[in-house]
């Protein structure tokens, strides 16, 4: 990894910070991304705990290795939540990880979480993860949510496979990944789109039942 390399993936990943913090998708200095920066061994930018993160300082983020350790001295703290994104990194192809809490991604977690998933079928949005045959299914798992962090991160890893592009935490929030800094962010744009046009839906044609 070059100097050049790690301030190319700062400006993307601080780029896509300003974009969600402008929906109003960090409330209470909820919320964490991460960008990899090297694949072999693994390090990625992550976001630094507990920051107001609709700000943007040159303390954003730091850099993590394979165990979500800093790789260098540092008096930032790694997102308490690094290890999901570690996680994602281990086992699937992204480039990018983003979790978010909105109203939207809180209120169907807790809806369907005894279903332990949610789907979407013809909806035009799912073209988004590249699902275009007329009768494909978006699949978004749906797990409980641990306050120790490993067990929360192996219930994610668990859910990982085949067309899955994010997973919802119950009452907590949404970790959606892409191979790259855009790809994660459509993702993420899209699984919101869904939530809130399932939602509204919900409430126009049942009362919000
Ligand atoms: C105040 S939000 C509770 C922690 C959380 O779920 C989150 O997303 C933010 O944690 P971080 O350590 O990344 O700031
Ligand atoms: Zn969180």
């Amino acid at each position: 990894m070059t100097t050049v390399d790690l301030k190319k993936r700062w400006h993307e990943l601080a780029n896509i910070k300003d974009a969600l913090g402008a929906r109003g998708w960090f409330p209470g200095t909820s919320g964490n991304l991460s960008i990899k920066v090297s694949d072999e061994p693994l390090e990625f930018l992550v976001t630094a705990s507990g920051k107001d993160k609709y700000e943007r300082t040159d303390e954003d983020f730091l850099l993590v290795d394979e165990n979500s350790h800093p790789v260098e001295q540092t008096s930032l703290k790694p997102s308490a939540e690094t290890l999901l994104h570690q996680k994602v990194y281990e086992l699937t192809d992204a480039g990018c990880s983003l979790h978010v809490h909105t109203v939207s991604n809180n209120v169907i977690s807790d809806i369907y979480a005894e279903q332990g998933e949610i789907t979407f079928q013809g909806q035009e949005l799912i073209k988004a993860f590249n699902l275009w045959e007329e009768d494909a299914v978006l699949r978004v798992p749906i797990i409980e949510n641990p306050s120790h962090i490993p067990d929360l991160a192996d219930l994610l890893g668990e859910q990982i496979g085949k067309n899955i592009y994010g997973v919802l935490i119950r009452n907590h929030g949404i970790t959606a990944w892409g191979r790259n800094a855009f790809e994660a962010k459509k993702h993420l744009e899209a699984f919101e789109f869904l939530f809130e046009s399932h939602l509204t839906l919900r409430t126009q044609t049942q009362g919000g039942r």
